[in-house]
């Protein structure tokens, strides 16, 4: 399970066990897990803090000393809580204090442990503590972090340049979403968790995405199906010099399986996209006829996508109205609907149907007006924040994808690889999701196994392949073996 750290707060408090109990738990956890995989070690230094996370430290501690020569480090002062300080008082291995000491025992060591903060950071670190992670980081010590890496929020994403860098990091029984964003901070190479025998609740406000999963929300097509039993996918995209993005609309929709494509085009493409594609019925249009060839398919069909290459489409702005006002569906907004929408996306505030929005940073950037590093440190935030006053899904793309829902809910896409990173990637997920929006009614479960299958199949790929080199267009025969070994 994933949670943020106030429910991990309301978690621990509804546990039936006191603070000094799960601090034991917690400690002992730890120390047998590193015992069982830092065996070959002599010498742990522990760095604690003074908060909860310190007080895991000196649990750790107790219990590593009878089989490893233990120090321990107080680097931000005293023990402050009442556990913590308990915790403190049954340590008897050598306390150090001094940073000088504390960066000369680290010379000797086998093993960092990094008890400093754990969910209870905030913020950038002091320059004393700045100073002395740098040093700490230089020495490409094996360091394991418990719970978060000292200086990274355990929430948000932000963290500070200097946290703690470590090879493993132990999550105190759920992972938090700084563990889901490993690809983005790079701040530990594996994460492990550590149960501490709470009882969690059915649901979480963050939705996870698996094999399993998907196929939950992946209806299979009965023996008496036809082609319209899951209802119409509407692409509108692509314009002069941009054609592949339709292409790459229709792949994506192609992927995810979907047995009745409407592509919609300005004329000057038609050909083109029409002589690489069969399936879909085509729907070409110029200035004149843009409003009696578009407006009937959006009364019939169950999704619409439409932004993917259309810089250079005619009568995009009124498509974009027509669109938002007279659709009776989803609808995802991708690329140049969504450039359209700058400085003017109050009007989503007044859609009655859900509405997608799939920007990368640069585009959520220009959308709502803040520099691309603000968005960067508070992507999880900002995204729940926009998702919630324009009551729109978000997409923010990127390493790990988030999709923020209007009511709160939150995904962190773990699976894909840099080969999604690539002209054309993005116009096949919006043809993916709007595909999956057909088949699904629940809107952030079909979004979130568009962005899971995406991902996935990037990395299925790129398993015979170079990741620089993966091939967008083989995303349906990919998808195909995975439909196929799941008995579609
Ligand atoms: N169920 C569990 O997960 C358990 C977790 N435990 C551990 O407790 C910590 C959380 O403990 P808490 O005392 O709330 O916070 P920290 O230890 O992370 O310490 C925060 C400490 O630091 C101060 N602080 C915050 N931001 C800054 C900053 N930018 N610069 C300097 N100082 C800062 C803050 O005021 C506090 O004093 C959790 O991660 C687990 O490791 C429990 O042991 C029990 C079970």
């Amino acid at each position: 399970m994933i949670i943020d750290s106030r429910g991990m707060r309301q978690l621990e408090a509804s546990s039936g066990f006191t603070n000094a109990q799960l601090m034991e738990t917690a400690g002992k956890a730890c120390a047998d897990w590193i015992s069982s995989h830092f065996s070959a070690c002599r010498n742990i230094l522990l760095l604690c803090g003074k908060g909860n996370n310190g007080g895991d430290g000196f649990v750790i501690g107790r219990i590593l000393g009878s089989a490893f020569h233990v120090t321990a480090a107080c680097v931000d002062g005293a023990p402050a809580t009442k556990e913590a300080q308990d915790a403190f008082t049954l340590l008897s291995c050598d306390v150090l204090q001094d940073p000088d000491a504390i960066l000369q025992a680290a010379q000797h060591t086998d093993l960092l442990v990094d008890c400093v903060y754990g969910v209870g950071f905030h913020g950038t670190l002091s320059a004393r503590m700045k100073k002395l992670f740098s040093s700490i980081n230089n020495m490409h010590l094996h360091v394991c972090s418990i719970d978060i890496n000292s200086g990274a929020e355990s929430d948000s994403g932000r963290y500070d340049p200097d946290a703690i860098r470590s090879d493993v990091t132990i999550a105190l029984d759920c992972y938090k979403p700084f563990h889901m964003l490993r690809k983005d901070h790079q701040l530990f190479k594996h994460a492990y968790m550590v149960s501490l025998g709470i009882p969690h609740p059915d649901h979480s406000a963050f939705l996870e995405m698996n094999e399993d999963s998907f196929f939950a929300g992946y209806p299979r097509k009965k023996e008496n199906a036809y082609k319209g039993t899951f209802g119409k996918t509407t692409v509108i995209g692509g314009s002069y010099g941009m054609a592949g993005a339709l292409g790459m609309n229709i792949i994506g929709a192609k992927t995810v399986g979907v047995s009745y494509l409407n592509a919609v085009c300005p004329h000057e493409i038609y050909p083109v996209v029409a002589s690489r594609f069969l399936t879909p019925v085509f729907h070409p249009f110029g200035d004149q006829d843009m409003y009696r060839v578009i407006e009937p398919l959006l009364y019939d069909t169950r999704a619409i996508a439409f932004g993917s290459g259309a810089v250079n489409m005619p009568k995009k702005e009124e498509i974009l109205d027509l669109v938002l006002q007279a659709a009776d569906c989803p609808v995802v907004l991708d690329a140049e609907a969504i450039r359209l929408l700058n400085h003017n996306y109050y009007i989503l505030r007044f859609v009655h149907e859900p509405v997608i929005l799939t920007p990368h940073i640069g585009e959520f950037s220009s959308l709502i007006n803040r520099p691309v590093d603000v968005i960067q440190h508070d992507r999880i935030h900002l995204a729940l924040q926009f998702a919630k006053d324009y009551k729109v899904f978000l997409v923010l793309k990127g390493p790990h994808t988030i999709v923020a829902s209007p009511t709160g809910d939150l995904y962190i896409n773990q699976s894909g690889c840099s080969g999604l990173a690539q002209a054309g990637s993005g116009d096949l997920l919006t043809g993916m999701i709007a595909g999956l929006l057909t088949m699904n009614n629940d809107v952030f479960q079909a979004v979130c196994m568009a962005v899971w299958l995406h991902g996935y199949l990037a990395e299925e790929g790129t398993k015979d392949h170079a990741a620089n080199m993966l091939d967008l267009s083989r995303f349906p025969a990919l998808a195909d073996s995975l439909y196929f070994r799941h008995g579609f």
